[in-house]
């Protein structure tokens, strides 16, 4: 079976420390091309820019997309009309209109397009998944906290339009809810607090619901100190089920449960192998259109600027 040629675009921290290892772990992907405005790749050909990497470079079936979400659109567009797979980081783009506009166009491109939500590939998330579908849920409890120095060391492009703000690891939590729970989501108020200097927010309160009145709140915060907290909590009527370390833990009534071994990223990469094989995509817009909302109905409140 001949391996899927896949090129890169975005050299930079999520490619370096997750999405290349998983990669190279495939033998269904070989990697042969890195397009990136950063340090180079070793052991692939690089390039500065797609444009280039699709017109100088080897032939790929693929391209994975790392750069930041602020214009990421145009760069999957012209592998799409490139006619190439795509596996897209999240968010998937910077506005919800981008991310409407790609599900058409790869379905239009008769291609694959995977909108990599990772952190539904966490080791928990399916035996989370399972438990839930046959309980009465009352409530659920979101705290997603990390420091942003620590995950994010030097990127601008985060608090600037369109780089989400404390929402770039948030989403991470909209992902796992909306994949976990039946009906949709939709945000009833949100308190947004964006440091003088910024144009995105550093935390954020939230209250949400559904068709049900579920009761769902949530905590994010990008200054949290060095032990992140990424947990969640649902209580239902015959039992509590805690997610904690984003997904890889699972816990129900206080007793760790038996989870996946798999890593995210080789999670996400195997599914990718799926949908080409499958000629299908997995498109989901459903944890930015909360993104949105959260900024649609959002109070800001100023706070002290933010130095990296
Ligand atoms: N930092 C993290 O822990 C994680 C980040 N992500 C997501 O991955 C994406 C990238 O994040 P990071 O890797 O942290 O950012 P980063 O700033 O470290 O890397 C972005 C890379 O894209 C390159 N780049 C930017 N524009 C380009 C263009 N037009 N053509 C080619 N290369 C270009 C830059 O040179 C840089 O190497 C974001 O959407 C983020 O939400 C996902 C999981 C974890
Ligand atoms: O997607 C993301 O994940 C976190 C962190 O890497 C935990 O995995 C990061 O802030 C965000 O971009």
């Amino acid at each position: 079976m001949q391996p899927i040629c896949l090129g890169l675009v975005g050299y930079g921290k999520i490619a370096q420390d997750q999405h290349v290892p998983a990669i190279l772990a495939n033998p269904a992907f070989q990697l042969v091309s890195v397009a990136t405005q950063g340090q180079p790749c070793a052991g692939v050909e690089n390039f500065r820019s797609l444009g280039e990497l699709l017109e100088n470079g080897p032939q790929v079936d693929a391209i994975a997309f790392c750069t930041p979400p602020q214009g990421r659109f145009a760069l999957v567009q012209q592998a799409l009309a490139a006619g190439k797979h795509v596996l897209v980081e999240k968010p998937p783009c910077a506005t919800l209109g981008e991310a409407m506009a790609l599900v058409d166009q790869v379905g239009e491109q008769g291609v694959s397009g995977l909108f990599a939500w990772h952190s539904r590939y966490a080791p928990g998330i399916d035996a989370a998944r399972d438990w839930l579908a046959s309980r009465t849920l009352q409530s659920v409890k979101i705290d997603w906290k990390e420091d942003v120095r620590k995950w994010h060391p030097g990127q601008t492009w985060i608090w600037q339009p369109g780089g989400l703000g404390v929402f770039d690891p948030g989403i991470n939590a909209f992902s796992i809810v909306t994949h976990l729970l039946a009906l949709p989501l939709f945000v009833e108020c949100a308190e947004l607090r964006v440091p003088s200097n910024c144009q995105s927010p550093i935390a954020a309160s939230l209250k949400m619901s559904d068709a049900q009145h579920l009761d769902v709140r949530a905590e994010f915060d990008f200054d949290h100190g060095h032990d992140e907290l990424w947990s969640i909590e649902i209580r239902c009527t015959e039992g509590t089920l805690r997610l904690d370390n984003g997904g890889a833990l699972l816990s129900i009534d206080g007793v760790r449960q038996t989870v996946s071994q798999e890593g995210e990223y080789a999670a996400v990469y195997r599914h990718f192998q799926q949908l080409i094989a499958d000629q299908t995509s997995d498109l989901d817009l459903q944890p930015l259109r909360l993104v949105a909302d959260s900024f649609f109905l959002g109070s800001r409140t100023l706070v002290e600027p933010f130095y990296d």
